[in-house]
């Protein structure tokens, strides 16, 4: 490593092992034992998944390094290899000086301390001792700027306050390298106007590492960028050149799928359900403040709930469909899966998870149940057995504005069902900003035309 390279990674590569169902993952767990016992060869019950593969690049001192790529494409793995939160597969990482990172929200935090015990117990893992947090702390409350929230548990905490206080312990621990991604983007508007004079300030000294789909911020603010497609790097240049070649590839596939499309035969087209699409204007709305974010706040588990009491739904989040994780905000237009996790209480027969999605006012928008899908084979649930649903749909654009889904879990029929559990406004959702001007809902638009040709004359005039 030269003495200004702060970040070198050579031939990295990641591998998940993903498992068909969660059986195959219990007889992973327990069968290969007992067959090197018995002398037979282990069993592997998992396929492989590359999520990073043979990633090779350096980052010099003092550098802005743009991380870019479509969603699932290994920033993320790549982010948390390089901050040593996860091994890899094999290939080498070296990092040379104090990494400080603001991945997933509040990651690092423990939700049962006050905001204050999370500062020092995140100041000591940053190698500051007591003496030096004392020093600090007004200076970190005054960034974090939560008011009385610093002594209350971080777990009462909304996305936002997470991220005020996690960015002010980062940028207060004397950090030669910060890591940010998306996570920033979850800030009120004068928080990440705050974090960007603060990280301009670092960038004169330090080494940053930017990961995000903004574009505009990657080309404006980075020295130089990485660009990540399926695992692998496909460019590392001038961040001009990089976001060049990502958007011609973005291009490039959403032309491949309508040319794909057209080829094939009218027959096909109720086959394409799964295709997906995005809105054609997709690009400029995401760069625009037209951009539906929406705010998901944490699941309330206190929250107002009734019930016959044979299950306690203790789990509710929305979920990126394709990463599985679980979303503080999310982009209207998106594919996201609801989570309802309930815990079984007493034994349960045909089990119904339905969820109710509301507007400020409480009228219904959209709603949907298990029961359909369910029907000719119910599904029960025996008594201390925990039971998960998901819901797999587009986030509809929503207008400005806050929204509520209520979940619950009952058990019959349709018709006639007893709620077991129902929980009120279990998972908020604050639509910050939209281009949904009217109606309830938006939804995505995979074209939109104009077309001209030349007037026929009328029939009249003809004749
Ligand atoms: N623990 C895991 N087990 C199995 N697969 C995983 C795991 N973590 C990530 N993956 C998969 O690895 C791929 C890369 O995921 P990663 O989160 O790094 O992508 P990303 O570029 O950060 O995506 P996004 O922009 O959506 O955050 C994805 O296909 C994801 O589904």
């Amino acid at each position: 490593m030269s003495s200004e390279t702060v970040i070198e990674v050579e031939g990295l590569c990641k591998n998940f092992e993903v498992y068909a169902t969660p059986r195959d993952r219990l007889k992973q767990l327990l069968l290969p034992p007992v067959q090197r016992m018995l002398g037979m060869p282990a069993g592997v019950y998992h396929s492989k998944f590359p999520a990073l593969s043979d990633v090779g690049f350096s980052v010099s001192r003092g550098e802005t390094f743009g991380i870019v790529g479509r969603n699932g494409s290994g920033k993320s793995t790549l982010l948390q290899i390089l901050c040593g939160t996860l091994a890899p597969s094999s290939g080498r990482v070296r990092v040379k000086g104090k990494v400080a990172a603001l991945l997933e929200l509040g990651a690092g935090f423990n939700p049962e301390f006050s905001g204050r015990e999370n500062v020092y117990m995140n100041g000591r893992l940053f190698g500051l001792n007591t003496a030096q947090i004392d020093d600090r702390f007004d200076r970190i409350a005054a960034f974090a700027d939560i008011g009385d929230f610093i002594d209350k548990p971080v777990k009462t905490y909304s996305s936002g306050m997470y991220v005020r206080l996690a960015f002010a312990v980062i940028a207060h621990v004397d950090a030669d390298i910060l890591v940010v991604d998306e996570a920033l983007s979850v800030g009120d508007a004068y928080f990440v106007q705050k974090c960007m004079r603060f990280l301009r300030g670092f960038m004169e000294h330090g080494t940053l590492l930017f990961v995000s789909h903004d574009i505009a911020a990657v080309t404006t603010l980075c020295s130089s960028a990485l660009l990540l497609e399926r695992g692998r790097v496909a460019q590392v240049g001038s961040p001009k050149s990089v976001i060049t070649h990502y958007l011609e590839n973005l291009v490039a596939e959403s032309q491949d799928i309508s040319a794909a499309r057209q080829a094939e035969p009218i027959a096909d087209e109720a086959a394409e359900d799964s295709a997906d699409f995005t809105d054609m204007r997709e690009r400029f709305i995401n760069h625009s403040p037209l951009r539906n974010d929406i705010e998901l706040l944490p699941f309330r588990v206190g929250a107002e709930s009734f019930g016959a009491g044979g299950a306690r739904i203790v789990d509710c989040c929305v979920r990126d469909a394709a990463s599985r994780k679980r979303l503080d905000w999310v982009v209207g237009g998106e594919m996201v899966q609801l989570l309802i996790g309930a815990d079984a209480l007493a034994n349960l027969e045909a089990v119904i998870f339905g969820f109710d999605f509301k507007d400020r006012l409480g009228q219904t928008i959209f709603g949907d149940n298990t029961y359909l899908t369910y029907r000719l084979e119910p599904r029960r649930a025996r008594a201390g057995e925990r039971i998960e649903a998901v819901f797999e749909f587009r986030m509809p654009l929503l207008p400005v504005g806050d929204y509520a889904i209520s979940v619950a879990i009952a058990t019959g029929s349709q018709e006639a069902h007893v709620q077991q559990h129902w929980i009120h406004d279990a998972v908020i959702l604050r639509s910050q900003a939209s281009r949904v001007c009217f109606g309830q809902v938006g939804i995505p638009m995979r074209n939109i035309e104009i077309n001209t040709r030349r007037a026929t004359r009328p029939a009249a005039e003809a004749s």
